[in-house]
Parts: C-alpha cells; sequence; structure tokens
C-alpha cells in the first residue's frame, strides 16, 4: 500500500564498458564465455512460470562454429500457444490492477541487475549465440537494454501524467488501461535488447505479452526473461514461446484475445502477420494493434563538399556497413559518391577493409564474427555471385566466403553501374555495401534515385560541409529515412537521444524505446466527474419572466 505518486528516478544512459585489455569487466566476461562454451543449457517453453519440455527440439548453434551445440531448445506448438493464452489471461488482471510504482520497480531492478550481475551473462549469450563482438554486445545486450528498461519506466510515468483540462465543478481524468486481451511479442535474432523490449514496452502499461523470440537468439532470450523473473516479475506476464514462426504464430493470431501484435523482423514476415489478422478481423473481440519495425535499405549520400571529411566518410562506411556483420537493420548498404571523391574514397575504403579482422568473436582482436546461420550465407553468397557474373557490378574488395567453421563472409564492397541494381535496392542484410558513383553535376537527380530506388526508409545518412547541400538533402530524402543522421554512420541509436524506426516499407515508426511507441499499448478511457450536476431539466433561458410574453 502506498499514498503517493513518486517520482521514478531520472534515467540516464548507461555507460559502455570499453573491454580493453586489464580491465575488470574483459576478464568477468571472458571467464564468462568460456564457462558458458562448456555448457549445453536445455531452454523450455515457460508458461506461467512453468518450465515445459515439449520434446521437439531444436539446436541453438555458435555462427562462428556452427558445429558447437550452446542449447537444446523445446519448441511449442499449438497446445501450449493455446494454455499461454488461458494462462495469460487468467493473470491479467493481477498485472493491469498493479499499482504503477511496482511494476515499475520491477523494471527499474531488472535494469540494475543487468548493468551489474546480468551483464557479464547478457554479453557473453550474445557473442556466443548471435556473434557479436564484445564491443557490439555491450552495446546491445547490456547498454540498450538497461537503457530500454529505465526509459520505458520514465515515458510511461510521464505519459501517466499527461491530464485533460478541467473546468469548474468538474474534474476529468485519463485512466490508461492496458489493451484488451494480450499483445503477442514477436523478435528478431539480431538485437538482444530489441527482443526482450518488445515484451517490456507493452509490459510497463500493464499488458500481458506471449513473446516469440528468433530461434537464433535464444540463449540471449533465456538469460532476460531469467534477469526478469529474478528482478519479481510475476509468473504469466510474459510467457515464452520458442519455436517455428507459423507454428506459434498461426494458433495466435487465430485468439479471439488477440490485443496487438509488438513486432520487429523482415518486411515480409510482417506482411504475412498483418494478412493473417486481416483474415481473422471477425474473430477478435478488439481490434489489434499492429506496430512494427521492419527492414531497410539504409543509405550514405555523400555531397562533393565532403572532400575535406573523406576519412569520416569511410569510417562511417566502414563501421556502418560491416559491425555487426551488416546484420543491423539500420547498416549502411548502399552508398552514393560523387566522381570527384570516389577515386581517394575507393583506396581508403580498400585499405581500411583490408584491416577488418574476422573469425571467433571470444578473440577480441576479432572486429567481424560470423553471419547468423546457413540461410543467411546463402542469401548473401547468392548476392555476391551476382556481383561477379551479372555485369554492372565490381567486386572492389571482399567477395570471400568461408562455411567450413563458421558462417563466414568477408566485408564486401561492390560498385555498381546501375543505381537501380538489386545490390543497391534489396534488403541483404549481411556485410555487402553497394557503391554506385555519381557525376557531380548530376547531384540533385542522385538525390531523387536515392529517395526512390528502395521501398524502405528505415536509416540514412549524409556528408556534406556546404550547408545549403545539407539542407538540399534534408529535404529531398525527408521521407527516405525516420533516422536521419548529418557527417555520421546511420547506425547507433541511442535510447532517449534518437526514438528508433522509419516508415514505407520499414515498419509502421512507432519509435521504440520512446513515448510514441508506449501510447500503442494503451487504451485510455476519459473519465468526468461532476460535483455539481445539474438538477433540473429546462435551461435557464427558459425561466418565464412575468414581464415578458408571447411575441
Ligand atoms: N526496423 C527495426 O527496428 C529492426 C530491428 C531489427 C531487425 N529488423 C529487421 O529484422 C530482419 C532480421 O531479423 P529476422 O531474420 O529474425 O526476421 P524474420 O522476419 O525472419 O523473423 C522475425 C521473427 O518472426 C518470426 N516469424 C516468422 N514467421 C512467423 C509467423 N508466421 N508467425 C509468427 N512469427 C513468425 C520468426 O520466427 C522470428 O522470431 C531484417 O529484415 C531487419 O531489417 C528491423
Ligand atoms: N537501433 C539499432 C538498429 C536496430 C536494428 O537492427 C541502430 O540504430 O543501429
Amino acid at each position: 500500500m502506498l499514498n503517493a505518486f513518486p517520482r521514478v528516478p531520472a534515467p540516464k544512459n548507461e555507460p559502455v564498458l570499453s573491454h580493453a585489455p586489464g580491465t575488470p569487466e574483459r576478464a568477468e566476461l571472458q571467464a564468462t564465455l568460456k564457462r558458458m562454451s562448456g555448457e549445453q543449457l536445455e531452454i523450455p517453453v515457460v508458461i506461467g512460470g512453468k518450465h515445459v519440455h515439449s520434446g521437439k527440439t531444436d539446436t541453438v548453434r555458435m555462427p562462428h562454429r556452427h558445429k558447437h551445440v550452446l542449447a537444446t531448445l523445446h519448441e511449442a506448438e499449438a497446445g501450449h500457444v493455446e494454455q499461454a493464452i488461458q494462462n495469460a489471461m487468467s493473470v491479467k488482471e493481477d498485472w493491469a490492477r498493479m499499482p504503477f510504482h511496482a511494476r515499475a520497480a520491477i523494471f527499474l531492478r531488472a535494469a540494475e541487475l543487468l548493468a551489474t550481475r546480468y551483464r557479464p551473462l547478457l554479453n557473453a549469450s550474445s557473442m556466443l549465440g548471435q556473434s557479436k563482438t564484445a564491443h557490439q554486445a555491450e552495446i546491445d545486450a547490456t547498454c540498450e537494454l538497461v537503457d530500454f528498461l529505465r526509459y520505458n519506466v520514465h515515458f510511461a510515468q510521464q505519459i501517466l501524467s499527461i491530464q485533460p483540462e478541467n473546468s469548474p465543478q468538474t474534474w476529468n481524468m485519463t485512466d490508461y488501461r492496458p489493451l484488451d486481451g494480450f499483445v503477442f511479442a514477436v523478435a528478431p535474432f539480431n538485437f538482444t535488447s530489441i527482443a526482450l523490449n518488445l515484451c517490456v514496452s507493452p509490459a510497463i502499461m500493464g499488458n500481458v505479452v506471449l513473446w516469440k523470440p528468433s530461434t537464433t537468439q535464444m540463449l540471449s532470450a533465456w538469460y532476460s526473461l531469467e534477469l526478469l523473473r529474478e528482478a519479481g516479475l510475476p509468473d504469466g506476464v510474459i510467457n515464452m514461446l520458442p519455436g517455428d514462426g507459423p507454428t506459434v504464430g498461426n494458433p495466435v493470431l487465430a485468439s479471439p484475445h488477440l490485443g496487438g501484435i509488438h513486432f520487429t523482423g523482415s518486411t515480409p514476415t510482417f506482411n504475412s502477420l498483418w494478412k493473417t489478422v486481416g483474415e481473422n478481423i471477425g474473430r477478435y473481440k478488439q481490434y489489434p494493434r499492429l506496430v512494427g519495425e521492419t527492414g531497410g535499405k539504409d543509405f550514405i549520400f555523400a555531397h562533393p563538399s565532403a572532400a575535406d571529411d573523406l576519412e569520416a566518410l569511410a569510417v562511417a562506411i566502414v563501421r556502418g556497413g560491416y559491425e555487426y556483420q551488416g546484420q543491423k537493420c539500420s547498416a549502411a548498404s548502399r552508398v552514393y559518391v560523387p566522381e570527384s571523391l570516389w577515386p581517394q574514397l575507393k583506396e581508403r575504403l580498400k585499405a581500411l577493409i583490408g584491416e577488418i579482422k574476422m573469425g571467433d568473436v571470444a578473440d577480441f582482436r576479432n572486429f567481424m564474427g560470423a553471419v547468423i546461420d546457413e540461410r543467411s550465407f546463402k542469401k548473401v553468397s547468392s548476392y555476391i555471385e551476382l556481383a561477379k557474373t551479372g555485369g554492372d557490378a565490381t567486386i572492389i574488395a571482399g567477395g570471400g566466403t568461408d562455411r567450413s567453421e563458421g558462417w563466414y563472409v568477408q566485408p564486401t564492397l561492390v560498385q555498381c553501374n546501375n543505381p537501380r541494381h538489386r545490390i543497391m535496392t534489396e534488403e541483404i542484410f549481411a556485410p555487402l555495401v553497394g557503391v554506385y558513383v555519381y557525376p557531380d553535376a548530376k547531384f540533385e537527380e542522385t538525390l531523387k534515385e536515392c529517395d526512390q530506388s528502395a521501398s524502405y526508409a528505415l536509416t540514412g545518412a549524409i556528408f556534406a560541409r556546404d550547408r545549403k547541400a545539407i539542407e538540399t538533402m534534408m529535404s529531398g530524402l525527408r521521407s527516405a529515412a525516420g533516422n536521419f543522421y548529418i557527417n555520421d554512420k546511420p547506425t547507433g541509436a541511442v535510447v532517449g537521444q534518437q526514438p528508433f524506426g522509419g516508415s514505407r516499407a520499414s515498419g509502421t515508426n512507432d519509435k521504440s524505446g520512446s513515448m510514441i511507441n508506449l501510447f500503442r499499448w494503451s487504451s485510455p478511457r476519459t473519465i468526468k466527474e461532476n460535483f455539481a450536476p445539474p438538477v433540473k431539466v429546462p435551461y435557464p433561458f427558459m425561466d418565464s419572466d412575468p414581464k415578458e410574453g408571447a411575441v
């Protein structure tokens, strides 16, 4: 019992630890990597806090050593989905009625645990299971997830405090109820933080969630759920349903209790979920909210006036394009360069790419690990083959692949002679960057090409010194990216600083890690209380004046 509406602690972005040689965090992480590499977890379906071993199993492997099994996971089937829905609906009222400060405390405690004891666990599991380097794991699995937890509590409190005007004798209120039914959170493989945040943001607003992580993210997903359990999350608020997409998804989407989908993943998958919801629309007890952050074909566009910033441009292309093997929805994957800059830039890119070390992420000298799985390896290999044999394209750097031990793909740079080349327009989601070199005089024409040639609009970056050119690019590319960077790479959005999301085929642009996203998980009720309700029917103007007669 608490007779107060306390302010939540002011959030600050979690500092990124360097893991440099000699630091305590490096020693702790290395010890955890060693221990986890020697274990083989058994990951269950989790319903109402109970661990269910379905018996239908799959394996989680290291992408960079694909024979190494890290975990066996039990896959959920239709019966488990039904149990999970029943369980979620049975705890829904209790969770929704829990006072905000109590819900908030659970997520704040989780943030604290993650910033300390769970840090090496989440970092190591993301490194081993998703092939992230120590730095990429730290900025995702620890820092961004801590930020999501703390900022979402802060944003939720701000929302609750947004209240309507009052008038004499009346008091008006907005009651931020959770949605009717449950929320289905469907997660991609590539970000540990995003996967859990898909659950946390609806849950902080009082919703119950069915969570379907990606099979290739299951190791870090398991430790993420353990984190919330240890922080005090009641059983059933988040039920975890590992497994095949449609096997889990179809029965969930058929439930009359579906209240919303919180999705991050590819555009085709979100389209198929949306289509199924449309087909099932008559079944639902409410209109499900559909929130989806999807694919990208993110650009870097250089203006001739970036000549004095060539090194920054080259580094932005390399970091933006190849960090985490180009498997960020925000990764730079098409670059537009003026002819005047290309000869010098090309040499710098060749040199920088040539220095990149790729290999086992437990070896901290490596800048890149492997791509996530065989499907991804085959997909990017087919684009490399296209570059080699299809004409209209030249491989400038990289182009090699090796599947013998891990799913390794060299950082690859391909010059395309046609701005509509498939490498310049399709999401590949791997370390492959396309470059189109344009005549300086065709700057504005090429800007239009950049805006129109891909169906996505997630992130984009421009490089220029000339302020007039910056303004022209800002306005010419206004609809081409939901996150727009000036003289910076297009990746690395920070919660609270650059709310993240895109439009067109990149999603509903509900800006994860912001108040905008949290609003989607609430069904507000407006309440008016009248302290002096009228006690007679006639209006005052009808009161009869004895001197007035009918006109
Ligand atoms: N815009 C963003 O914020 C953002 C962030 C991260 C990743 N992404 C995108 O995610 C993609 C990469 O992730 P991925 O390969 O895991 O995506 P994906 O679409 O293959 O899978 C995403 C999730 O959907 C599930 N799924 C597939 N079919 C389903 C169905 N019928 N019902 C229910 N669930 C189903 C998968 O099992 C997985 O958990 C890229 O396209 C990337 O751009 C976008
Ligand atoms: N928010 C991340 C991208 C997430 C997508 O995979 C970034 O800004 O780089």
